[in-house]
């Protein structure tokens, strides 16, 4: 079994736990006060190459990244720094995330938010609303097409921005099909958990040019975002070098002002 079919198992256990303590009807009755989600997509669309900063607390490939006492302090400190969107991991058995996590960060900041996570079911759509995202991620290799497409179009229908994230030319073409606007490249593979920086590079010329292309994983630091600035990417999305660095608002700012440079700016 791979990495990501095991990943998903937990997740679907878990997630039917949740289920039966709420179930969709008053999930959605709660969704009534949530919070309005923020326009992700149009931060994104703004000049330059934005950061996406992580609240990551381990990986199956690591371990333990580094002990965030203070999620929101760590959120503040993103902010700060200049983050366009802050990623709060949720899944809990391999990266240690939780929907409390995201609900904090959500009371600490007005940065939109995504929802990191192995979504297989709209309720976990209705869970992001609820928990203030503004954005979730959606991967292609764990769903179905038919999935894929219903969750991008649930998403966007309460006003979530769907991040759509492949792997491979197959995975962009059924993210392409399925309607995504934001496509993310994931250099990591979710089999090998291998980081592989030229998978970027690779398939972002076979995105159309109107789909805003964010190149994940692997950023160590600026001259990382600049060489995927450099292939096409309108963002990075950055966890592990953030975490573990020793002044993550530092860290966003120095990335952010590398994203911000005239040459960048007036590309599109
Ligand atoms: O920590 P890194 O190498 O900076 O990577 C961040 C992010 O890309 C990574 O956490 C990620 C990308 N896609 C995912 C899907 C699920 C879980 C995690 C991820």
């Amino acid at each position: 079994m791979s990495v990501l079919d095991e990943i998903l198992d937990g997740v679907r256990a878990d997630l039917a736990e949740r289920q039966e303590a709420l179930p969709l009807d008053r999930l959605k009755a709660q969704a009534e006060s949530a919070p309005t989600p923020k326009d992700a997509e149009a931060a994104l669309r703004r000049p330059g190459v934005h950061v996406i900063a992580e609240v990551k607390r381990a990986s199956p490939s690591k371990g333990p990244l580094a002990t965030i006492t203070d999620p929101a302090a760590l959120a503040r400190d993103y902010e700060a720094g200049g983050a366009t969107i802050i990623s709060v991991l949720t899944e809990e058995r391999r990266f240690k995330g939780s929907l409390a996590d995201l609900q904090t960060v959500h009371q600490a900041v007005d940065t939109p938010l995504l929802r990191k996570d192995f979504v297989v079911s709209s309720y976990q759509l209705w869970e992001a609303r609820v928990f203030g995202a503004s954005a979730v991620l959606l991967i292609v290799a764990a769903l179905p097409q038919e999935a894929l497409v219903s969750l991008v179009e649930r998403a966007r229908s309460l006003g979530l921005m769907p991040l759509v994230e492949v792997h491979d030319e197959d995975e962009v073409s059924r993210a392409v099909d399925a309607g995504a606007t934001v496509i993310g490249v994931n250099a990591r593979s979710l089999k090998t958990l291998e980081v592989d920086r030229d998978t970027f590079a690779r398939l972002a010329p076979g995105i159309p040019s109107d789909i805003v292309k964010i190149a994940e994983s692997g950023v160590r630091g600026p001259h990382d975002l600049l060489a995927y600035a450099g292939a096409g990417a309108g963002a990075v999305l950055v966890g592990e070098s953030l975490v573990r660095g020793r002044n993550p608002r530092e860290a966003v700012a120095d990335l952010v002002t590398a994203g911000a440079h005239p040459a960048l700016r007036d590309r599109n």
